[in-house]
């Protein structure tokens, strides 16, 4: 039996009130597990991105409460929530923010650099294959090799959860099936516990679960009997 990574109780986030009212969370209970790989569904607005945000202690409920493993990130102080994001999570977002005066390897060494226990730059690099590539700057790399480099810089650290938001929104479909092989090899080969906010629906047949949400909370989550590689998914 897999251990839970997060777990959610009631988890609520209301942004504005009165008439401005938004709930863009409404009572989630949900599960992640150990190794897993999850894809996030819904229409937008939908609550995904906040959802996210709070397990990756970027942002704070309203009301409920979240656990990582078991300790209750929801008491957490803000100078805890922050060692928790350095030492536990990886982000992965739509827009891969490199620092464009600096090459992929430097890049990626910004982070490892301040690490408890990294993987050197070149290792985190040719985990998302791009050994052929480390001297390289952004503006000298395609769209989906700076997202490749931007998940090597997240998973340098060796993060227990990796968390992705729209990883392949900005990309074409032959680069972005490149990012999420990255990905599954991650998951596969390091154990990482994954989670992915995507709004193409054949993404979620390369996950061990889907989870769907409508209006902020979760309508149904589905287990895949099979899955498919991430060469295999149409755009
Ligand atoms: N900082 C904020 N202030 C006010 N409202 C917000 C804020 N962040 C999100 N919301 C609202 O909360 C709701 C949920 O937003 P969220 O970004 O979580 O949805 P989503 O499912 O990720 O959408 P998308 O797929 O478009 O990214 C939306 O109605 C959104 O407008």
């Amino acid at each position: 039996m897999a251990k839970a990574v997060f777990r959610t109780e009631g988890l609520t986030k209301i942004y504005g009130s009165g008439d401005v009212e938004v709930r863009a969370l409404n009572g989630v209970d949900v599960t992640l597990y150990e190794s897993e790989m999850v894809v996030l569904l819904g229409p937008s607005g939908s609550g995904k991105s906040t959802f996210l945000n709070i397990v990756g202690g970027l942002d704070t409920p309203t009301s409920g409460t979240v656990h990582f493993r078991d300790r209750e990130l929801t008491a957490y102080s803000e100078r805890q929530l922050t060692r928790y994001r350095r030492d536990h999570v990886g982000f992965v977002f739509q827009f891969y923010n490199l620092i464009p005066s600096l090459t992929a390897w430097e890049n990626v060494a910004l982070v490892t650099e301040v690490a408890r226990d990294p993987m050197t730059p070149d290792e985190a690099l040719a985990l998302v294959d791009l050994s052929d590539r480390m001297s390289h700057f952004p503006a000298q790399m395609s769209g989906g090799e700076q997202q490749r480099v931007a998940i090597a810089r997240a998973i340098a650290k060796r993060p227990e959860v990796l968390l992705c938001d729209e990883p392949t929104g900005a990309l074409d479909s032959k680069t972005g099936i490149l990012v999420l092989e990255a990905l599954a090899r991650i998951n596969n080969e390091l154990g990482t516990s994954t989670a992915i906010i995507t709004h193409n629906a054949t993404i979620q047949e390369i996950a061990h679960r889907v989870i769907f949400f409508i209006d902020g909370k979760i309508s149904e989550v589905k287990t895949n009997e099979t899955r498919i590689r991430p060469s295999e998914v149409v755009w």
